[in-house]
């Protein structure tokens, strides 16, 4: 009996079955061979009949920081929806990498497949430290099986330590999290979902109610995840999607009117008409 045979006898599958667990978990495996992390191709999602997204395509590469701007109700959410599984949509296609089809996935086995995605109003524990909510989301990650009271080993501290350097909380590391600044939380909550670490980054509107310092520092952060990372981000701050200085895809009626660097986009008659000379 050879190694993969007596792994599947021990988690109970019968050797002689046909290999529908080699078969699932090779689907999850995120191939970015062709150096792109995400495809839409062609998607369309109704609501009542209301094009929401109009046959969007879009693509990031990996290691890529997107900006994704445009007027309300241009389908920025709902495109955040599709890749995330919270919405199907009507028609089109929408793979992580090359092999992992978003659109046959659950919610939760998206989020484990790589995707990690930050709401605007950050949900963190309040009354435990900036550490312990680092702790706890490392803990709730599905792949690290082991129990929440389980003792930290040295490698899990040094990873929390890194990452409250990373969101620069690490002089903050024992405080309440319920204590931070609206920025510290927001940055609290971005280290949490980068413990379970995700390969493609969706942040909405992070900057939100940040100061302007805050806002800049958010950015550098931002600018040192790109290249490990890849990050796809919604936001209306000009100064803000300057400072992150990556490609910027203007979305208008649920299809993507213009895409390039932000001087080209800024420049851009239609852009001006839609969005930016509003
Ligand atoms: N569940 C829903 N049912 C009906 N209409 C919806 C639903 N979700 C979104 N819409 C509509 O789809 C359109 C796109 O909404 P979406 O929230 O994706 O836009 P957005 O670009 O994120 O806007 P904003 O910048 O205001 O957040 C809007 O007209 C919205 O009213």
């Amino acid at each position: 009996m050879g190694t993969r045979d007596v792994l599947r006898k021990i988690i109970g599958i019968d050797p002689n079955e046909p290999d529908r667990f080699g078969h699932a978990s090779k689907q999850r495996v995120l191939d970015i061979s062709h150096n792109v992390i995400l495809y839409l191709d062609d998607i369309t999602v109704s609501f009542d009949g209301f094009k929401a997204l109009n046959r969007l395509s879009l693509a990031i590469d990996a290691g890529e920081l997107r900006c994704i701007i445009g007027p309300n109700g241009a389908g920025k959410t709902t495109m955040m929806d599709v890749i995330t599984g919270k919405t199907r949509p009507d028609k089109g296609s929408a793979f992580f990498g090359q092999t992992i089809d978003l659109t046959r996935l659950s919610e939760p086995e998206i989020a484990h497949a790589g995707i990690g995605r930050k709401f605007q109003k950050p949900t963190i524990f309040e009354q435990h430290s900036a550490f312990e909510n680092l702790e706890l989301a490392m803990k709730t990650d599905k792949r690290v099986r082991r129990s929440l009271v389980a003792t930290l080993d040295d490698a899990d501290r040094d990873r929390i330590a890194g990452t409250l350097r990373l969101i620069r909380l690490d002089q903050d590391a024992d405080r309440p999290a319920g204590l931070l600044s609206h920025g510290q939380k927001q940055w609290l909550e971005i280290g949490m979902l980068l413990m379970q670490e995700p390969k493609l980054l969706l942040l909405d509107e992070p900057v939100a109610g940040m100061t302007d310092d805050e806002t800049m520092r958010t950015a550098e952060l931002f600018v040192s995840l790109a290249g490990t990372h890849s990050l796809v981000v919604v936001e209306h701050d000009m100064a803000f999607v300057e400072k992150l200085g990556g490609r910027v895809t203007v979305l208008h009626e649920g299809s993507v009117l213009a895409e390039g660097d932000l001087a080209a986009v800024q420049n851009d008659q239609r852009v001006i008409e839609v969005y930016l000379g509003r």
